[in-house]
């Protein structure tokens, strides 16, 4: 496990099981997680359940946050527009590796209606497994930054 331990999660309506099995998932493998929900399957509206995850991640509530919602694509367009946070839709374990070695993602997002469960949960494990490289990475982590400020 990385040095990162604590982990927020968030997802609107379309994705509460998903994330539910998320969270259980990885707290059996001794990740603090704070689940922020929501927890109603009342519709409801993922711009302030993405930006309420990265808030914490951003201020350093927690080390990386996991969001999802039906596709993972608008949640992860909400989280980004919040300062310090690089989230990423994966659907695949390959890019969930390479936005932790590669781009130094502090965020994964993930579509429930897009990936099975079972695929859900590797994806997870491949993002929470792996550490950013650095070196030419880190200027490249840097120019993003950069457009920041
Ligand atoms: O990017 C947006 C997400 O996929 C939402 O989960 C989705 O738009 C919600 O759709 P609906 O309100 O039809 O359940």
């Amino acid at each position: 496990m990385p040095s990162a331990k604590r982990i927020v999660l968030s997802s609107d309506h379309a994705a509460i099981e998903l994330r539910q099995a998320v969270a259980s998932h990885i707290a059996e493998q001794g990740w603090e997680v704070t689940d922020i929900g929501p927890t109603s399957p009342e519709s409801t509206h993922y711009p302030t359940h993405g930006e309420a995850a990265a808030r914490h991640v951003a201020d350093g509530t927690s080390d990386l946050g996991i969001i999802l919602c039906g596709t993972g694509q608008g949640i992860m367009m909400a989280a980004n527009k919040v300062k310090g946070v690089r989230c990423g839709v994966c659907s695949d374990t390959f890019s969930a590796q390479m936005i932790r070695a590669h781009n130094d993602a502090n965020m994964l997002a993930l579509g429930a209606r897009v990936i099975s469960e079972e695929l859900a949960l590797e994806i997870v494990d491949a993002f929470l497994s792996t550490d950013f490289e650095g070196g030419r990475h880190g200027t490249r982590v840097d120019m993003i930054r950069a457009i920041e400020s």
